[in-house]
């Protein structure tokens, strides 16, 4: 039997709806073998983050070595890394290790608000992890923030992706979640050449905790199984719609997306 593998290196929602519980039900639900390596415990529920700990920056490169010195792993997901110590460590490993199909979620604030980045850590990740990357994943305020421009317009977003590619990136993709002016959520996909769009029907609803993460990992996982990058866009758009579709509503907040949804439509 041919496994594919694939490692999530993010921090942990103890409510499961985002972080490396979304990103395992992800690879799981795609037939892919899931492991991971924590940068962080966040106590947070589907009304916010209660509380923040990273983990010290030893005990996520040891996760890492012990992964990739004996199960390797055929691509690789960074979400919530924290601090720019972190950020550069986990650069170190995935060059030492050849980690080379690399998603970068860039993941900046929860839902709520609270921070998951320390803001000096932005530099880092600019430097030292986003020239690694196959894939970035930003919404659009992370990709104001990683490009120091508004982006109001399709154009800015259009721009605004050129501008990442420059950096390094081999694909930059800009989610649309965060664009509800219309009745669409519309993702940009640009490999350096052209642009290509991911379009769905947005669904109303306030039950989107950890979109972002499950699209990235939706990613991670077909990119292991070597899927192109737009195939596995393809895939992850149709994975996070019937997840966000088939709602769970629970909790009193922003309830989680139903990770098991996609399989129900369309596997098999
Ligand atoms: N209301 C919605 N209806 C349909 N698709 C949506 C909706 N909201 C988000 N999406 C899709 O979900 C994916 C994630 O996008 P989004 O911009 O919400 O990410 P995010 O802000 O990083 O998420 P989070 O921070 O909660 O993890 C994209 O494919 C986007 O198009
Ligand atoms: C641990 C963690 N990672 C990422 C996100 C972004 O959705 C979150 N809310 N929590």
């Amino acid at each position: 039997m041919n496994v594919y593998k694939a490692l999530t290196i993010a921090g942990s929602d103890s409510g499961g709806g985002a972080g490396i519980q979304a990103d395992l039900k992800t690879f799981q639900e795609l037939e892919v073998f899931g492991m991971s390596a924590l940068t962080a415990v966040t106590a947070q529920n589907t009304l916010g983050v209660q509380g923040v700990y990273p983990l010290p920056v030893e005990a996520v490169v040891q996760q890492i070595e012990s992964v990739s010195t004996d199960l390797g792993a055929d691509a690789v997901k960074t979400g919530m890394l924290f601090s720019a110590e972190i950020i550069q460590a986990v650069a170190e490993k995935i060059k030492q290790f050849q980690l080379n199909r690399l998603v970068v979620d860039p993941v900046m604030v929860a839902k709520g608000g609270a921070p998951l980045l320390q803001q000096e850590a932005v530099h880092a990740l600019k430097t030292y992890l986003l020239p690694l990357a196959t894939v970035v994943t930003p919404n659009i305020p992370e990709a104001e923030v990683l490009t120091n421009r508004t982006i109001r317009t399709l154009d800015d977003r259009r721009e605004a992706a050129k501008r990442l590619y420059d950096l390094g990136v081999q694909h930059v993709v800009i989610k649309g979640g965060h664009d509800d002016d219309g009745e669409e959520a519309v993702d940009l996909l640009y490999d350096g050449h052209e642009f290509s769009y991911f379009t769905s029907k947005r669904i109303e609803t306030m039950h989107t905790h950890g979109t972002g993460c499950t699209f990235a990992a939706a990613i991670t996982a077909e990119l292991a199984k070597g899927r192109t990058v737009k195939e596995a866009v393809e895939t992850a758009k149709a994975f996070i719609q019937a997840a966000i579709e088939d709602e769970l509503g629970i909790g009193h907040g922003h309830g989680p997306t139903n990770h098991w949804a996609y399989r129900k439509t369309f596997v098999r």
